[in-house]
Formats: structure tokens, sequence, C-alpha cells
């Protein structure tokens, strides 16, 4: 992002990939950078659109299975995203979004050609993962525990060129034992809710990529933890383990 421009993120294919309320993602990132003065355009880019190739953020999202063969089809034929990504965009995908930037994933019971952005691959569990998702995220990132919403029934396998974004305390994720995955610039995961509403934290992290900045003024972010702290006491309540979660 150029000094003088508005950050520009873009939500790829809302007609398609938005289960969930993960809509919400973009407006989350697009109020926080707001309210720290960083001017923003957002872009909702449907199916018939080319995906512009010169933003700074992408947001892939959820979808279920037909919807995402076809996502993946049409954006591996507008190459727009991968060019987007070797300028150094920043990618933010959840659950069938995620599938899709890795190698290949499964749907409708073969497998498809993702868009092979990043180093994963998806094929199909042994049943659907549905319920709260919840588990600490890689220290490297110093981010507080990630919880989300989970429904799928792919299950993600990491190469060495990306790392687990968290490891799974409640729910599956990628495989019952790590969940999402990143690297610099990257950042996957299984988490709905929506992630960035329920990891506030993650949104800054991708705010900092996008800008470039160190860090971020701090935000009145009362709301963010009355959800997340409602979410947590209702695992608590259920009595799942949570006491080794940051
Ligand atoms: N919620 C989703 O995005 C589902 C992704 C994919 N269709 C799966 O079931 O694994």
């Amino acid at each position: 992002m150029s000094t003088d421009s508005a950050l520009r993120i873009v939500w790829v294919y809302p007609d398609l990939l938005s289960t969930y309320g993960d809509r919400g993602n973009l407006l989350i990132l697009a109020q926080r950078a707001r309210l720290r003065g960083i001017p923003v355009q957002s872009e909702e880019i449907r199916t018939d659109e080319p995906i512009p190739s010169d933003a700074d953020v992408y947001l892939l999202a959820g979808g279920e299975d037909a919807p995402q063969t076809l996502a993946a089809e049409r954006m591996l034929a507008d190459g727009g995203l991968r060019r987007a990504v070797e300028h150094g965009a920043i990618v933010f995908a959840v659950c069938a979004g995620y599938q899709l930037v890795g190698s290949s994933f499964a749907a409708r019971g073969r497998q498809y050609a993702g868009l092979d952005l990043y180093d994963l691959s998806s094929d199909r569990g042994p049943s659907r993962a549905v319920g709260e998702l919840a588990g600490p995220v890689d220290p490297a990132l110093t981010l507080p525990l990630l919880t989300g919403f989970e429904n799928h029934g792919g299950r993600t396998h990491l190469g060495p060129g990306v790392r687990p974004l968290a490891t799974v305390s409640v729910g599956v994720g990628n495989d019952g034992h790590t969940e999402g995955a990143w690297t610099k610039g990257f950042i996957g995961t299984y988490a709905h809710g929506p992630a960035l509403s329920r990891n506030p934290a993650l949104a800054d992290l991708v705010l900092r990529w996008a800008t470039g900045r160190d860090s971020l003024e701090p935000l009145d972010d009362t709301w963010h933890d009355k959800l997340r702290n409602e979410r947590l006491a209702a695992l608590a309540a259920r009595g799942k383990d949570l006491r080794h979660v940051a």
C-alpha cells in the first residue's frame, strides 16, 4: 500500500463464497483500518467480473462444494489472484476459500485442482466437522487464542511452505491436531464466526502486513471481547478443557 492511496480490500466472489457471516471479515477489516485513519476502498468482485491484480488484501470465504468448485474453475481461468499474490498481495481465506488456494481439494466425490498459491492440499475426512473451533495460535504470531465456528467435510494437509495457524483444543480444524495455515502475507483458517470479528487481533495482523506498520493504535474491543468470552464460557460450560489455552 502506498502512503497516499487507500487500502484496497477485495472480497472475491461473494456470490459463490459467503457462508456463516463471512462478509463480516470485510466489514471488520475495513472498519479497523478506518478507525486508525487509514483510508479504505472495499470491492466485492462477483463471479462474472475480472479479479483485479493490484489490490492490497484479498478475502476468500466459505462455500458449499458446488459453488466452491465453480469458484476454483473461474479463479484459475481468471488468473488475477495469482498475479496479485506474485505482486505481494495479502490473502485471508476461510474454509472453502482456504482449501481452494491449495494445490487440490475434495468436493462432490473427487479431487479438484486448486489455485496452488500456498503449500497445502485438502481431501475428505471421515466425518463432517461441525461446531466450535478453538486453540492457541502459533506463538510466532503472538496472538490470543483463536476462536470460531467450523462446518466442513474437508481435511487439510500442510507442506513445509506454510505453518499451522493454531493447534486445536476444541474442534477439528485441519485434522484434529492443527488448524489453518499461515506464511507471511497469507492466513487460511476453518474459522467462521466471522473469524475477524471473533479474532480482531487477526484482523490487525492482516492490517499490519498490508500497511507495513509494526504496530497499530489499540481500539476499544469491548464488544469483540464480550463475544469471545461468551463463546469460550460456552465451551467451558460443556466441560471443554481450555486451561492450557492462553
Ligand atoms: N464451510 C465451508 O466453506 C465448507 C468447505 C467445503 N465445501 C467442505 O465441506 O469442506
